[in-house]
């Protein structure tokens, strides 16, 4: 897939932000020294130096004040509603109105100067995401029979990128062949999950929407059908609030452990999308059809408590003993004969695996409509444009 992306100073830049500090910037130098054009070109050649992705908002207020101090004013013609990212692009820049060059200039060479020291004052700080070779996002580690999926987006709050999805799955295919007997999932930092990383939805092929909706169909049957068919005793310590795809798999986990911090959260109503990771047949199932529309048409969130009384959730556990009592308590178990654990695991998932397929397919044909759609286009618009948070 070609990925439709802007390249500013190296970064490629595919977020829908815009943002009031364009508007701040138009007077922020005023008074300040004028940045010369060798000061703007080693800025530029700064910002291929920076190891760390400094986000979409600030990728974008950059690119509007790198075209202001090459180009002027926005001169391009507005770009339709359904191009997000030239639309992002158009917006930014469109901003900075009048702004002069020489401004522009002086502002984008600050911007980067503030990224550099901030980027080299926080090397080696606890809590920002770290890349573990590989996988770019997540942590795998096997130890005492477990192996550990680790979601490692913690400044992200875990959401799942494109490419995580296929770590994902490449992580899960080979806890299927390893030697331990339980395989967990969890999360880095507060959050287990906040779901789909929304931006997948502004990496535009060059096919467009249509061939989007196909190449994200492709990915989502397969990630789903990894949980469907994962071979061994799967459980989610769901350390923190879950949010979308990451609530919705639950139903296909053999245990799941919650801290009483964890919320569970579907708002695909909210985003004009429709429920995916086979929950439109196993939250039903589990909790009724009355629980289940109230979750998954109306966007209801959960406690950990409501979630464990609903049947969703195993066991909740204090956030302050969560970790010591859940590992604790899969230790134990991880030492139970590993071959009569698979077999029982089969059963139970044979009974209905071909449904859970059939649903995950289903599902899936009904989302590519929804991606297509504007309801979802303008949802998806809002989020990376901050006007609701969900
Ligand atoms: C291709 C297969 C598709 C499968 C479809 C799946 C459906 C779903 O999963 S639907 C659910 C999608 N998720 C959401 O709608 C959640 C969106 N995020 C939020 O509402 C909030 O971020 C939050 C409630 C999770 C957390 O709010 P909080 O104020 O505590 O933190 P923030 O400042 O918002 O977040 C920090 C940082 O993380 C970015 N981020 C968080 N979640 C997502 C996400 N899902 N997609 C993209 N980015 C996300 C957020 O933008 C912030 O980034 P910046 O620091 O760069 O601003």
């Amino acid at each position: 897939m070609v990925s439709v992306t802007w390249t500013v100073a190296s970064f490629s830049l595919s977020p829908l932000q815009v943002s009031s500090f364009l508007v701040q910037q138009m007077h922020m130098s005023q008074t300040a020294m004028r940045a010369s054009h060798k000061d703007f070109e080693t800025a530029v050649n700064q910002m291929k130096l920076l190891k760390k992705d400094p986000g979409n908002e600030m990728k974008l207020k950059l690119y509007a004040l790198y075209k202001q101090a090459t180009e002027g004013p926005c001169n391009m013609p507005k770009p339709g509603v359904l191009d997000l990212i030239s639309k992002a692009k158009w917006d930014s820049w469109n901003a900075l109105g009048s702004l002069p060059k020489e401004t522009a200039r002086q502002n984008y060479v600050e911007l980067v100067s503030s990224l550099s020291s901030s980027e080299s004052s926080s090397q080696g700080k606890p809590g920002a995401d770290s890349k573990q070779p590989g996988y770019e996002t997540l942590v795998v580690t096997s130890e005492d029979g477990i192996t550990k999926i680790m979601l490692n987006r913690p400044t992200k709050k875990n959401a799942i990128t494109t490419q995580m999805y296929q770590d994902i799955v490449l992580a899960l295919e080979a806890a299927g062949k390893d030697d331990s007997t339980i395989t967990v999932l969890t999360g880095n930092g507060d959050y287990y999950c906040s779901g789909n990383d929304l931006n997948n939805f502004t990496d535009i092929p060059p096919g467009g929407i249509e061939e989007q909706a196909k190449n994200n169909a492709i990915l989502l049957r397969n990630f789903v059908g990894c949980f469907i068919d994962f071979p061994k005793p799967l459980v989610a310590a769901v350390n923190g609030p879950a949010v979308g795809i990451s609530v919705t798999l639950l139903g296909l986990f053999d245990i799941v452990y919650a801290s009483d911090r964890a919320t569970f959260h579907t708002p695909f109503t909210h985003l004009g999308q429709s429920p995916e990771g086979c929950s439109s047949y196993t939250f039903p199932k589990i909790m009724g059809p009355a629980k289940a529309a109230e979750m998954l048409i109306f966007g209801k969130k959960l406690t950990a408590r409501e979630a464990c009384a609903q049947g969703l959730v195993t066991e909740v556990f204090p956030d302050s003993t969560f970790q010591k009592e859940v590992w604790t308590r899969l230790k134990a178990y991880s030492k139970l004969p590993p071959n009569a654990m698979r077999t029982s695991k089969q059963l139970i998932r044979n009974v209905e695996r071909e449904k859970l397929h059939a649903t995950n397919s289903e599902e899936i044909s009904a989302l590519q409509g929804r991606w297509r759609s504007e309801e979802c286009t303008n949802a998806v618009m809002n989020f990376l444009s901050r006007k609701v948070k969900l």
